[in-house]
This record gives C-alpha cells, sequence and structure tokens, in this order.
C-alpha cells in the first residue's frame, strides 16, 4: 500500500508562534495547505499571497493554495511571485475559462489542482481531468474548520481513483474536510493520497504540536492496520 501524505491546513495553527509551527512540521508533513478566501465565494477570509510568501521564506515542502475566490484569475501571477507550488482553484469558479486558467498557472512552473465542492460532481471537470496534477474533494461545504464530514463524498474519491487507475492520469487525490479519528480509514480504503488535517484531525489533538503529530499518527495507523 503507498504511504498516506498529509497536509496540514494552515489556517488552523496557532498564527502567534508561525515559526515554531512550520519549523515542527517542516519535518513531518507533505505539503503545507493555505487556505485563502475571499468572503464572496465563502463567507469568510483566511490566509492571502502575502501569508504564502512568508511562508516561503521557512518553509521545506511544496506550498498549496486552496483558492475559494470567485475570480481565481485576479490571485494566479501573485501567488506564483510568491512562491505557492500547486494553486487549485473551485470548479465552480472557472467554468468559463478553464483551459486559460489551467494553462496560466503552468505557464508559472506551478502545478494545476481542482477542487470540487460536495454538491460538483466529477462530471464537471471531465474535458480537463487529463492536464490535472491534483484534485481536491471536499468533504465539507468549504469555508470553515470544524464542520461535519459528509460521507456521500466517498463514492466521489473512489470514481476519481476508478478513473486514475483506467486512464493513467497523474492526479493526486486529495481530501479537505474533516480529515480525522473517525474517517482517516474510511477516506485511505476509498482512495484518497493526500489527507489535509485541520483542527480536527491535528491541530486540537495536543497543544503541543509535535505531540499532536505523533497522536494523530498513532491513530491513523491504529485505524488503518489491516
Ligand atoms: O478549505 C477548508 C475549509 O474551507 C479547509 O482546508 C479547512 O481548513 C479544514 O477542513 C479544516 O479542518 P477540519 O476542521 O475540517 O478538521
Ligand atoms: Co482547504
Amino acid at each position: 500500500m503507498k504511504k498516506m501524505m498529509f497536509s496540514p491546513s494552515l489556517m488552523c495553527m496557532d498564527l502567534l508562534s508561525m515559526k515554531e509551527q512550520v519549523e515542527i512540521l517542516n519535518e513531518r508533513a507533505d505539503f503545507y495547505h493555505v487556505d485563502i478566501m475571499d468572503g464572496h465565494f465563502v463567507k469568510n477570509i483566511t490566509l492571502s499571497p502575502f501569508f504564502v510568501s512568508n511562508l516561503k521564506r521557512i518553509s521545506k515542502l511544496p506550498i498549496d493554495v486552496h483558492l475559494m475566490t470567485e475570480y481565481p484569475d485576479d490571485y494566479i501571477e501573485e501567488l506564483a511571485k510568491s512562491g505557492a507550488d500547486y494553486i487549485c482553484p473551485h470548479a465552480e469558479t472557472i467554468n468559463k475559462d478553464a483551459f486559460r486558467i489551467i494553462n496560466k498557472i503552468k505557464g508559472f512552473g506551478c502545478k494545476a489542482g481542482i477542487v470540487l465542492n460536495p454538491a460538483t460532481p466529477i462530471e464537471w471537470i471531465k474535458y480537463y481531468i487529463h492536464l490535472l496534477d491534483k484534485i481536491t474533494v471536499m468533504t465539507v461545504d468549504p469555508g470553515f474548520a470544524g464542520q461535519p464530514f459528509i460521507p456521500e463524498m466517498l463514492d466521489k474519491i473512489k470514481e476519481l481513483k476508478e478513473l486514475k487507475e483506467k486512464n493513467g492520469y497523474n492526479y493526486l487525490i486529495e481530501v479537505d474536510g474533516s480529515c480525522n479519528e473517525r474517517t482517516f480509514d474510511i477516506l485511505t480504503e476509498a482512495g484518497a493520497e493526500v489527507l489535509i488535517v485541520g483542527s480536527s484531525g491535528l491541530f486540537n489533538l495536543d497543544s503541543d504540536l509535535p505531540k499532536a503529530w505523533d497522536k494523530m499518527m498513532e491513530i491513523y495507523e491504529a485505524k488503518t492496520a489491516k
């Protein structure tokens, strides 16, 4: 079995000790997940390209930007120049210019991902799925941490795995929302390759981050041991 990858959602970390936390995660995680919201596509505002450029100064990991903005095109150049490695808009926001957006992201030397809201079917990305480096299945409606898992999404993950195997696609299958003790096993079984761990999966497990990480890994191993 392939090793699971973990991507801490940095909007859930303690921002007062950003540098210490990033130095701890640099030695443990596989990606950094950075949620950027515009207050319109979702009713919240969190991190920013400015945050990405500061993170870049101390990060040893690929920086993955989850773009919850109505007009993702407005942020691509700034994010690429700030040091984002993956730029991932929502499928719901790029239908009028999906190919232009994907090419623009790749033109800056970044990897192109797409995020699907729970209600959005895979059919929506059918004509550009082969161009994607990562597909993120939202298992909560986007906008906020700490929401309940939507179990219907397990079928979407399975379908993405089947499509990937059948067609030899390269995208990573990632899950965002409520990846934690209650869902680690079913997400792994369904075909998730990257788990975004936020409040429930990582940061709330212990106030000491190395301990929280070890607890998370113990829980993950116990839940997925066959
Ligand atoms: O994009 C989002 C929310 O729109 C996520 O990346 C959250 O930051 C993450 O889901 C939080 O983790 P939980 O609180 O769900 O465990
Ligand atoms: Co996210």
